[in-house]
């Protein structure tokens, strides 16, 4: 198990080009298999999660090509189904959490879609209701095997549009939805449905390779099915959540960064978030600079004066995957905020690393942690931890790249699932970070 040693309290300078965005590849990935003809993807990020991803086409005999080193062509005319019968996809499948929609352009082409429970972070509880209960809305029949928790739906006749309100935005939920809906017979209605930028990217990737549908952007999408969908070019956006990260590292270490070219009209309320806790964004063209925060920087109140929260929400609310970076930050932070975690129950338990070492945080319930700010004033003490999932591995990144001494991080499989080459970019910038075997 590879680890990160990290020598904290250095500023760093420099630029750095986001990846592209993991959780938009995952989607895009699979609307491959909806077609016959060749996909072109570009800016795929070379990360544990979407390497899997690609491995599992590979494994249902999708012909893939790689172009250069984020170009891949993919041409699904010819696909091994026998494979998810097989005891490699039981074991390939679950390993992470974008292979669950995968299901979706199987049912609407071949009739049938199957998965085991799909992995990714374990940070509570992650049903999977909305997809089959989507899938069940638009005709398939389901059956779950309890023991080996195993999901499949099945509809050799096709599958038949209709309306449905989904129980929740689920991101995945929806992009499954879509991608039956598309090639479905008649208009189905998705309302309530999830419309963050990933997915106005698979919907117009989509409506490219032949789809009809309209409302991208909106929770209510109307999709008109049509018999078949052709090849396509496609290239995906800068990664947000990564692009967040850098902001919250920038700052936390008094560092002077420039995010190359985040396709700034994609971020929403990202840079706000961090403008709240008092971070200095500037919008360079599409670039964004942060200036070294030499002088800290002072967490804003609400106008009335009360303590600010930031809690995630369903785009374009603020996304889950950022609060750890953001409660992290404010620890060396001037004042205090309030993190609301709602979506997710086992995402906060990493503070007790960050207590660990030395930062003010009050754990007040699984959801919801109240962190006080050092003001720069006293710094983190080094320490040893493993990182339990992709973001609060990135946040314990940023804790030891501030910290006074010699961190060790273990399981950084953890980070590597979500961010490319990240020592590699952090030496680039004058970090001093390791990566070596334990
Ligand atoms: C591979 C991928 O793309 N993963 C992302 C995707 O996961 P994923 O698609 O699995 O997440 P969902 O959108 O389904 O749900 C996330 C969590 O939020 C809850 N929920 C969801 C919608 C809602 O309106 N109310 C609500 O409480 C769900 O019950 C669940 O606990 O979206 C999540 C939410 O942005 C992100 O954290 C994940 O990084
Ligand atoms: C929760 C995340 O990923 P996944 O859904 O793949 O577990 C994430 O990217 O922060």
């Amino acid at each position: 198990m590879s680890v990160f040693k990290i020598e904290g309290g250095i500023s760093l300078k420099g630029e750095v080009h986001p990846q592209g965005a993991k959780n938009e590849a995952l989607q895009i990935l699979c609307a491959v298999l909806l077609t016959a003809e060749k996909v072109t993807i570009s800016n795929i990020p070379d990360i544990i999660d979407v390497n899997k991803l690609i491995e599992l086409l590979r494994s249902l005999k999708v012909k893939i090509e790689q172009l250069d080193k984020n170009t891949y062509t993919f041409q699904a005319d010819a696909l091994d189904l026998d494979y998810l019968e097989s005891e490699d996809f039981r074991k390939d499948g679950k390993s992470l959490r974008g292979s669950i929609m995968i299901v979706g352009p199987l049912l609407a082409r071949f009739g049938k879609g199957y998965i085991p429970k799909p992995g990714g972070d374990k940070i509570g509880r992650r049903r999977l209701d909305t997809h089959f209960e989507g899938f069940i809305n638009l005709g398939a029949t389901f059956r779950y095997n309890k023991e080996e928790y195993f999901y499949g739906v099945e509809a050799p006749d096709g599958l038949k549009g209709a309306y449905m309100l989904l129980d929740e935005a689920s991101v995945t939920g929806t992009a499954n939805i879509v991608m039956a809906a598309v090639l479905a017979e008649g208009e189905t209605t998705i309302y309530n449905a999830a419309c963050e930028p990933y997915l106005q990217q698979l919907c117009n990737m989509l409506n490219l390779m032949g789809a009809k549908i309209d409302g991208v952007g909106s929770n209510l999408l109307r999709i008109q099915g049509v018999k078949e969908l052709k090849g396509c070019e496609h290239r995906l956006l800068p990664d947000m959540i990564e692009i967040g990260s850098w902001i919250g590292l920038a700052a936390m270490t008094k560092s002077e960064i420039t995010i190359k070219n985040v396709a700034w009209d994609s971020l929403g309320i990202i840079p706000n978030a961090f403008r709240r806790l008092g971070i200095h964004i500037e919008k360079r063209n599409d670039d964004i600079f942060i200036p070294a925060h030499i002088d800290g920087y002072e967490i804003q109140s609400y106008i009335d004066g009360s303590i600010l929260t930031l809690a995630d929400a369903p785009w374009p609310g603020l996304t889950p995957d950022l609060l750890s970076v953001l409660l992290v930050v404010a620890t060396q932070a001037k004042g205090e905020v309030l993190i609301h975690q709602k979506m997710f129950e086992s995402r906060l338990f990493f503070v007790d690393k960050l207590i660990d070492m030395g930062a003010k945080i009050i754990l007040c319930d699984p959801h919801r942690a109240i962190i006080i700010g050092h003001d720069f004033k006293s710094q983190l003490k080094a320490t040893q931890m493993s990182s339990p999932d992709i973001r609060a591995g990135m946040s314990l990144l940023i804790a030891a790249l501030s910290a006074k001494g010699t961190s060790v991080i273990q399981n950084i499989d953890q980070i590597d699932r979500g961010y490319e080459n990240l020592d590699k970019r952090l030496q680039a910038l004058g970090a001093r970070i390791e990566r070596s075997e334990n």
